[in-house]
C-alpha cells in the first residue's frame, strides 16, 4: 500500500481551518486563558515522564479539532502502520523507512521484501556490545598494546550530527574514554583533532552509509596517512573501524572485514543513530546506557503508533506547528532547551527537520502552492534569552518555541536548578500575556518610553517538562521530533525521506575543485568564474 496521496489544501478540514483562522487570528491567549479555568488541562498531555503543555498557542478546543479531523483526513494513521510495517514509504528511493526497528524489542518482528529484520538488526547490537565492552574494558588495544583512551567518530551530516548531539548531551553518564568528532572537510576541523591524539592509542570510527561521502573520505585518508606515520599497515586493523551499507569500499579503504558494522538502505542518515551509526554514542555511554536510548526512543514509538491523536505527543506537536506554518503564515520555529546538556539539539534536528520536509514537489512530483517545512533554530536557555529573545518578545516575527525543560538537574545544586527553571517558566508566562501600556504606566515609565517597554503577548509556545535527563528520556525526545517529522511530511503530501536537494551543490564542487589546475575559469556565470578565478590567483 502507498502512502495516502491528498492535497491537503482541497480537504474540507482545511477549508474549515481556513475560515475558522479568520475568527481567531486577532484572538489574545490571555482571553482565552481567561475566559476558560480548564485550558491548560485540556491542553496538557502526561505520558511516562513527560509532561506537554501546549495551551499557551493560538488555539481554541475547535482549531485542535479541526487539525484532528485534518489528521484523520489526510489519513495519518495508516501512514503510520505503512511505516511501522515496513512498506516502501521512501518511494522515490524506493526504500522502506525502518529507524523503528533499531529499536524494537527483539521479539518483534518486522519485515523488509518478505524478511524479518529483526534478527540482523539484534545481531549488529550484539557486535557493538561486545565491541564497546572490550575497549571500554581495556581487553581490545592498539598497536603498542596500550589501552584505548580516545574515540574520534569521521562522518558528516547524519553521520556525526546524532552522534555528536547524544554524546554532548549524556555526557554525565560518560566513561573514562575521550570522544572526539571530525566532520567539516575544512582540515582545520581534522589538523585540530589530530594535535590531540597520540596514535597509540586512539580509536577511529568511520561513518558513512555510503562511504561516499568526500568529507567523510578525505578525513579518513587524512588521518591514516598521520597515523601511518607512527604505525604499520597492519596496525590499521586494530584502529580503524567503519560504519557503512558499502561493504566493499570499506575494504578498498583498508579496514578488516571484522571492524565493520553493517547498516541498511531502510535506514536514513538523519535516523540512523539508534543504528551502529551510534558506535561512537556507545564506546562513550557503555552499551547499557545506549540501549536505554533505544528504549526510550521504542517507548515513544508505541505512543506514537498507538495513541488516540488527541493525546498523542508528536502527532499534535505536529498538528500545532501546521497551524502556524500553513495558516499563520510563521516561517521559523525555535528549540529552547534549559539544559547545558541539549546544547547541540537544535542543530541536530535541523537535519532532521530541514533535510526531510524542505520539498517543494508533491507525492505526485507537481509543484505545492502552500508552505512546508520550517526553519529550525535555537541554544539553550538561558543563554538565548540574552542572545535573541528580544527578536521573539518585541520582535514583528511570530516564532513559536518548543521549551524543553527537566524538573531535576544531574547535579545536585538546587539554587541553580530553582533559577533555571523560573526562568523557564517565566519566559512562556511572558511570551503569552506580555506587558500592556497600563503596566508600563503604573511601572511609572517616563511617558516617551512608554511604547518601547510594551510587549504585545500572544507568542505561542509548547512546554516540555520531563522528568529528568537520562538516556531514556533523551530517546524518548528525539523519538518525539521523528515522528513529528513524519506527520508533517505526510499532512504536506510530501516525500519526507529522500534528500535529493543536497546533490547539485556537490556535483558542481567536483566539477570546480577539478578546474582549479585549469587555465582562467570561464564557463561558468560571470559571478561565479571570478569568485573561482580570484581564489586561484590568491591560492
Ligand atoms: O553517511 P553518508 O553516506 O556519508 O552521508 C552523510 C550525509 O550526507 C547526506 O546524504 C546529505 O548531505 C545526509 O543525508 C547524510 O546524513
Amino acid at each position: 500500500m502507498a502512502l495516502p496521496n491528498i492535497n491537503p489544501t482541497a480537504t474540507d478540514s482545511w477549508k474549515r481551518l481556513g475560515e475558522h483562522f479568520k475568527t481567531v487570528k486577532n484572538v489574545h491567549m490571555k482571553d482565552l486563558f481567561a475566559q476558560d479555568k480548564e485550558r491548560a488541562d485540556k491542553f496538557t498531555i502526561k505520558w511516562d515522564d513527560f509532561y506537554v503543555d501546549f495551551s499557551k498557542n493560538r488555539i481554541t478546543e475547535e482549531t485542535f479539532n479541526y487539525l484532528l479531523e485534518l489528521a484523520n483526513e489526510l489519513k495519518l494513521k495508516d501512514a503510520i502502520k505503512s511505516q511501522f510495517s515496513g512498506e516502501t514509504i521512501n518511494q522515490t528511493e524506493g526504500r522502506a523507512v525502518l529507524h523503528t526497528a533499531l529499536r524494537a524489542p527483539k521479539t518483534s518482528e518486522c519485515y523488509v521484501d518478505g524478511t524479518n529484520v529483526i534478527p540482523e538488526v539484534s545481531q549488529v547490537k550484539q557486535k557493538i556490545e561486545q565491541f564497546t565492552n572490550e575497549v571500554v574494558n581495556g581487553e581490545r588495544k592498539g598497536f603498542t598494546e596500550k589501552v584505548f583512551t580516545d574515540i574520534v567518530n569521521i562522518g558528516i551530516g547524519g553521520s556525526d550530527l546524532g552522534p555528536a548531539m547524544v554524546v554532548d548531551a549524556l555526557q554525565y553518564y560518560k566513561n573514562h574514554l575521550t570522544t572526539h568528532f571530525v566532520s567539516n572537510v575544512d582540515g582545520d576541523h581534522v589538523n585540530e583533532v589530530i594535535k590531540k591524539l597520540n596514535p597509540e592509542t586512539t580509536l577511529f570510527v568511520v561513518v558513512s552509509k555510503t562511504f561516499t561521502t568526500q568529507e567523510t573520505l578525505s578525513n579518513a585518508n587524512t588521518i591514516k596517512e598521520w597515523f601511518l606515520k607512527s604505525a604499520s599497515e597492519e596496525a590499521i586493523a586494530k584502529h580503524f573501524v567503519a560504519v557503512s551499507t558499502n561493504i566493499q569500499s570499506v575494504k578498498s579503504f583498508g579496514i578488516d572485514e571484522n571492524n565493520i558494522f553493517p547498516m541498511w538502505d531502510w535506514v536514513g542518515g538523519r535516523f540512523s543513530l539508534w543504528s551502529a551509526v551510534g558506535l561512537t554514542i556507545s564506546l562513550a555511554i557503555g552499551f547499557n546506557n545506549f540501549e536505554s536510548l533505544l528504549n526510550g526512543a521504542n517507548k515513544m514509538d508505541e505512543h506514537f503508533k498507538s495513541e488516540d491523536f488527541k493525546t498523542n505527543i508528536p502527532v499534535v506537536l505536529a498538528l500545532i506547528s501546521i497551524w502556524y506554518n500553513n495558516f499563520f503564515k510563521a516561517e521559523s520555529e525555535a528549540v529552547i532547551a534549559y539544559s547545558q546538556y541539549l546544547n547541540q539539539f537544535a542543530t541536530y534536528l535541523q537535519q532532521g527537520i530541514m533535510e526531510s520536509n524542505g520539498k517543494s514537489v508533491d507525492r505526485n512530483g507537481n509543484p505545492i502552492d502552500y508552505e512546508t517545512g520550517t526553519l529550525i533554530w535555537g541554544e539553550p536557555g538561558t543563554n538565548s534569552q540574552h542572545a535573541f529573545f528580544q527578536l521573539i518578545h518585541q520582535g514583528t516575527k511570530l516564532i513559536p518555541a518548543d521549551f524543553i525543560g527537566f524538573t531535576k538537574s544531574l547535579h545536585s545544586n538546587q539554587d541553580h536548578q530553582d533559577k533555571l527553571i523560573s526562568n523557564f517558566l517565566a519566559q512562556t508566562e511572558a511570551l503569552l500575556n506580555g506587558k500592556t501600556e497600563q503596566e508600563v504606566i503604573d511601572e511609572g515609565t517616563r511617558s516617551d518610553i512608554i511604547p518601547f517597554k510594551v510587549f504585545k503577548g500572544n507568542k505561542p509556545t509548547n512546554t516540555i517538562f520531563i522528568n529528568k535527563l537520562t538516556p531514556e528520556s533523551l530517546g524518548k525526545l528525539i523519538a518525539m521530533y521523528e515522528h513529528k517529522i513524519f506527520v508533517q511530511g505526510i499532512i504536506w503530501n510530501i516525500f519526507s525521506y529522500d534528500q535529493f536537494g543536497v546533490e547539485l551543490g556537490k556535483q558542481l564542487a567536483t566539477k570546480i575543485l577539478k578546474e582549479f589546475n585549469d587555465s582562467a575559469a570561464s564557463d561558468h556565470d560571470s559571478s561565479t568564474n571570478n569568485l573561482l578565478n580570484y581564489y586561484k590567483n590568491l591560492k
